[in-house]
């Protein structure tokens, strides 16, 4: 038997078909959802990623800005502009695109968004309130993946989730968020011991490593959910994932393809936490 694909680009789309109406009920009352997207540097693979960003947020109607700065710039002219987008109330939703150079932490960008624009749900105030199950702006490609699953009709309370990886933007929060619907969760990472003992337990197996073919079939349970986070570029300029496809979705369930998994699930949910900054999200 072979897998369910489950297509999230597709999935996406009815989405935005739903965004687009919401976008239009705030438009009557004169707001337009605003998205400032700071793109460091002319990485072309960032640059391809914030054109998606900014073709999707045009399609439901919504408004978005690309600041393009050279990868020379200092961190407190980020800062500072940062700091700039923070008090423009035309902005209600702030992403400053990742990797960024090396002079320049992270952390402290991050940590310099507003938690109320901070449309990528890393701040530590929103990572916090996401922990303890208040209202917060949730990171995208971990709540992609919850909304994949229940439209799916997939069961996550009492299964078992083994998350493979523990970035802070993807592993660890994904895992934050299966549990809080309920699922018994693992993590695996890079000095876990014996990784298949442990992925062939999942009901719900979630890989988000970076390295291409990881998980082979002889990782997955016979029956389980694969969610491949991965985004390999190949030589060929072709998109893989972190999971073997052909071999593994002919002994699971359910599984998500690169590309049109993960990805456009990802955009989606940015555009929907715009919509939220837009209206509003009390952080008190
Ligand atoms: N602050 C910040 N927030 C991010 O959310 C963020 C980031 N930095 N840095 C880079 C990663 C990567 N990322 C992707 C989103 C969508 C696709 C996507 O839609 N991919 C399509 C294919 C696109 C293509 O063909 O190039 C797909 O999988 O079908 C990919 C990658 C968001 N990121």
């Amino acid at each position: 038997m072979s897998a369910v694909v489950m297509d999230g680009k597709e999935l996406a789309k009815s989405l935005r078909v739903k965004m687009k109406d919401e976008v239009a009920a705030l438009k009557e009352k004169g707001i337009t959802p605003h998205l400032t997207v700071v793109l460091v540097g002319d990485d072309p693979a960032s640059k391809s990623y914030v054109n998606g960003k900014k073709k999707a947020s045009a399609e439901i109607g919504m408004e978005s800005d690309v600041l393009e700065l050279p990868d020379t710039i200092t961190e407190k002219d980020l800062l500072d502009l940062i700091d700039k987008l923070n008090s423009d109330e035309k902005v209600h939703g702030i992403l400053v695109q990742l990797p960024l150079p090396k002079q320049i932490s992270e952390q402290k960008v991050i940590e310099a968004i507003s938690p109320a624009k901070d449309v990528d749900g890393f701040h530590p105030i929103n990572i916090g309130r996401m922990m303890t199950g208040q209202d917060a702006f949730l990171p995208c490609t971990p709540s992609g993946i919850i909304a994949m699953l229940n439209e799916n009709n997939i069961e996550i309370t009492g299964k078992h989730a083994v998350v493979v990886g523990r970035s802070n933007i993807v592993g660890k929060p994904v895992g934050q968020l299966l549990l809080n619907e309920n699922a018994t969760v693992t993590y695996c990472h890079s000095k876990t011991t014996d990784l298949k003992s442990y992925t062939t337990q999942a009901d719900i197996l979630v890989v988000a490593v970076g390295k291409p073919h990881s998980i082979g079939e002889a990782f997955v349970k016979p029956g389980a959910v694969v969610i491949d986070v991965g985004i390999n570029r190949m030589e060929n300029g072709k998109l893989t994932g972190d999971v073997d496809f052909d071999a593994v979705k002919e002994k699971v369930s359910y599984i998500t393809p690169v590309p049109r998994g993960v990805g456009p699930m990802t955009i989606a949910m940015l555009l929907k936490n715009t919509i939220k900054a837009a209206k509003g999200l009390d952080l008190q």
